[in-house]
């Protein structure tokens, strides 16, 4: 071998030495190197070559710049990755400290003793009705803790306007009543307000203590039909059942403008005003498709009152309620107990240049259906690190991917091929949309979990986060999206119950797995 040979084995295996550090580095390992040292070492491997051949000089420098280059691309992530890792910290921090402040704030004491001492009469106490009206047995009046809300600063404006919402109480049922696990298993209150605290994975039923008072309509836009059964039913509900009425501002312009009979409907102003109407409403009433469900989800960022959701649009995955029959369909949910289907929402919370800026503290983003992070107008593949909790899920690497919610199985993540899941399931899908990889399978992960997404320093192009279909934002190297289960659900009324409505709806709306059946004549 000629001493410019060796020379040349020497270099190629120091090459082959800083590679493999580098890819060392990449797997997490480089910070335990600072980034001297991993100067040193680069150049320990790859001194100066004295050669008098000017290519094997050449070719030497080239594979010290990449070695460096190779270096620094594994620094910066590590660096991305102990900067990400302290950012949750400070994400998880501000979380607790805000869960704990709302406690405080939501007068934890009386709360959190009622719900207790509910629980322990779910167990403890017979059947028969106490002085208060509750049974005791299989479900959870709202009437103690509502009776006794404590003041808030803005409890007297807000029940000028009308009065307090009425009280209700939830009970479930299964045939696996009998092992006793309902006990403990139940739908919470907080204020009057359906949570998901523990939530249940049997049927609920709602059973009003008195008559609901105060209804809200929410209704598709542009369409005469649906203009013209929202002024039939507001007439039908404040003159047989004299209920309240509140619409949107855009509404109640419209009625107004009909008939100054519509003056006692109420409406709102700002969006202060739209954050309180969950302690005014005691019922919402849609008119339209599944699109006008995910807009009167998307009014409330916290608690929703039980939504009766009629069909007016062209599938209807959540609106099982037949427009034609409304009188009767509302008198029964007016009057009589009713099963509710609970779904749940995400919450979405996008952090800018997530290695380094401070948290967000505005409010989550709700979504009913999914979040969905695409490739936007970009031909670039999208490159999204996936975390849940704080394991690495994966890299996506295709035109995007959908977090979803049980109720928005039905929905983009099916098309995508997703599977469809009964929206009382509790979990949350993961679905990658057109991955570049034949063994991308989508997920379905359990519903406690912390989800992040975060499109990494080295993507070549931005991704877009849209919620329920609205509201892009896009999302560049370095900015994340954190997304995990709400504790406030939206209830709907189911027309049967939520698995008959379910699958109805796959039936009549996506004709699943329909097939002419075989003749009974041919092969024995
Ligand atoms: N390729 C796709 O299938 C695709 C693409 C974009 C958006 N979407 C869906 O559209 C939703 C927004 O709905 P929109 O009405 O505001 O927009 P839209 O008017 O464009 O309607 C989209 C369609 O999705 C249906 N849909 C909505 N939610 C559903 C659900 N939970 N289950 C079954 N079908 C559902 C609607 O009935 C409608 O037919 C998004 O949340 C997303 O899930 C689907
Ligand atoms: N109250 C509202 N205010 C503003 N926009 C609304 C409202 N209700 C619905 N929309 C929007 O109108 C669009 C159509 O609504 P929806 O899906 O209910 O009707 P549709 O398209 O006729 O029904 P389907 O989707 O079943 O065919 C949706 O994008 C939805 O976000």
């Amino acid at each position: 071998m000629s001493a410019d040979e060796a020379a040349l084995k020497t270099c190629h295996e120091r090459i082959n030495l800083s590679v493999a550090a580098s890819h060392q580095a990449e797997n997490g390992s480089v910070t335990t190197v600072s980034s001297k040292e991993s100067e040193e070492a680069t150049y320990a491997f790859l001194p100066p070559i004295e050669s008098t051949d000017a290519h094997l000089h050449e070719f030497a420098e080239a594979m010290r710049t990449v070695g460096k280059a190779l270096r620094q691309v594994a620094e910066g992530k590590a660096a991305a990755q102990a900067e990400a890792a302290e950012w949750k910290r400070k994400y998880e921090a501000e979380k607790a400290a805000k869960a704990h402040t709302h406690v405080i704030k939501g007068c934890s004491n009386c709360v959190k003793d009622k719900l207790e001492h509910l629980a322990t009469k779910l167990t403890l106490e017979t059947a028969s009705a106490d002085e208060t009206g509750c049974c005791g047995n299989h479900g959870i009046c709202s009437r103690q803790i509502l009776q006794d809300q404590c003041p808030g600063p803005n409890r007297k404006s807000d029940d000028r306007i009308v009065g307090r919402k009425v009280p209700f109480r939830l009970s479930w049922g299964s045939n696996g009543d009998k092992n006793g696990q309902h006990k403990h298993d139940f739908v919470s209150f907080e204020k009057g307000d359906i949570t998901t605290a523990e939530r249940s994975n049997k049927q609920i039923f709602l059973k009003w203590d008195s008559p609901p008072q105060t209804v809200l309509f929410v209704t598709k836009p542009n369409s005469n039909s649906v203009h013209a059964l929202c002024s039939e039913m507001v007439r039908w509900l404040k003159e047989h059942n004299n209920i309240n009425i509140f619409v949107e501002p855009r509404v109640s312009k419209e009625l107004l403008i009909e008939d100054s009979y519509f003056n006692f409907i109420q409406t709102w102003d700002n969006d202060q005003e739209m954050k309180t109407l969950h302690t005014k409403v005691d019922l919402i009433v849609t008119l339209g498709g599944d699109g006008t469900v995910l807009w009167a989800a998307s009014l409330f960022k916290g608690p929703v009152p039980p939504v009766v959701a009629f069909s007016l649009g062209s599938l209807g995955f959540m609106t099982p309620f037949p427009s034609e029959q409304y009188r009767e369909c509302l008198g029964n949910v007016l009057k009589r107990p009713f099963t509710i289907t609970l779904r749940s929402r995400l919450q979405c919370h996008v952090i800018r240049d997530a290695a380094k800026d401070e948290v967000e503290t505005g409010e989550p983003i709700l979504v009913l259906n999914e979040v969905t992070i695409d490739r936007g107008m970009s031909s670039y593949l999208t490159y999204l690190e996936c975390y849940c909790d704080s394991s690495f899920v994966t890299c996506v690497q295709g035109d995007g991917l959908i977090i979803s919610t049980t109720s928005g199985s039905t929905a983009y993540s099916l098309a995508a091929g997703g599977s469809m899941v009964h929206p009382q399931v509790p979990g949350i899908l993961f679905t990658p949309i057109c991955p570049h990889s034949l063994s991308f399978r989508p997920l379905i992960l359990p519903e406690y979990v912390t989800l992040r997404v975060q499109v990494p320093f080295n993507s070549r192009g931005q991704a877009w986060a849209s919620f329920d279909g609205k509201g892009r934002i896009q999302l560049g190297p370095g900015d994340a999206l954190i997304c995990s289960v709400s504790p406030w659900p939206l209830p709907t009324a189911c027309l049967v119950d939520s698995t008959t409505d379910f699958l109805r709806s796959i039936h009549e709306g996506l004709h699943w797995n329909l097939r002419k059946s075989q003749a009974l004549d041919g092969p024995a």
